[in-house]
């Protein structure tokens, strides 16, 4: 069963996020879309591959990668690559967030340069949330969590204790510059760590408050 209300979550995603980007592009040249990797939007990436729009015309980036080859199974670029940017959505112009160099800190710099020349505000940022109440790379245990909630840096290289590879990170304040939020969830765990979150108002206790007072659209399925 929740197999199914997934795939139709994932349907019901990708059309909102269609529309947004074809308003978009029917007032700017382009459209950019930021999106979350992890295990959740691999079904709603082949949904929206299969929505019809002006896919020269998007660019497409991530909140947050692991600090790993493209082609490393774990990759964020990968799942984009393989779930997404297939058929016409392969004519959309895809922006990683990694570099040569062997560490995120030494990467970040090129990475917010490259971020620099994209069409922000994004048409829409699509997030996921851990149940830690993460989000992006945005984690409750990482010792740059601070910086990536305050700074005006667009990226940011964040280790944590809980996760295995260096990451990068859009910064909160980047995450922002969106006309559109959207909250991808799945499992009644999430559910009920989103609840403990608008319960309350630590942002490091729980990153994902820092999207909450953003108009955020939610789409959750058991
Ligand atoms: O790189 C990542 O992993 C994501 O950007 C991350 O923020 C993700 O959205 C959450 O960790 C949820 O991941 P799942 O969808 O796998 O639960």
């Amino acid at each position: 069963m929740s197999d199914d209300s997934r795939k139709r979550l994932a349907a019901q995603l990708a059309e909102a996020v269609a529309e947004a980007l074809r308003a978009d592009l029917a007032r700017h040249d382009r459209a950019l879309l930021v999106l979350s990797g992890g295990s959740t939007p691999v079904p709603f990436f082949a949904a929206l591959a299969a929505c019809e729009l002006d896919w020269a015309r998007v660019q497409v980036t991530l909140a947050d990668e692991r600090w790993v080859a493209e082609d490393a199974a774990d990759s964020n670029a990968r799942l984009v690559r393989e779930h997404l940017l297939k058929g016409p959505a392969a004519a959309a112009t895809f922006v990683p967030l990694t570099t040569a160099d062997p560490t995120p800190e030494q990467g970040a710099a090129a990475v917010a340069e490259r971020l620099a020349a994209l069409a922000w505000p994004a048409s829409a940022v699509i997030l996921g949330m851990g149940g830690d109440g993460h989000t992006a790379s945005l984690f409750p245990d990482s010792r740059e969590l601070a910086l990536a909630l305050t700074t005006e840096a667009a990226a940011v290289a964040v280790r944590t204790p809980s996760q295995p590879q260096p990451r990068i990170t859009l910064s909160a304040e980047r995450l922002h510059q969106a006309r559109r939020h959207f909250l991808h969830i799945t499992g009644g765990d999430k559910r009920a760590v989103l609840a403990r979150a608008l319960a309350g108002d630590d942002v490091r206790e729980l990153p994902i408050r820092a999207f909450l007072a953003c108009p955020l659209a939610t789409y959750w399925a058991p």
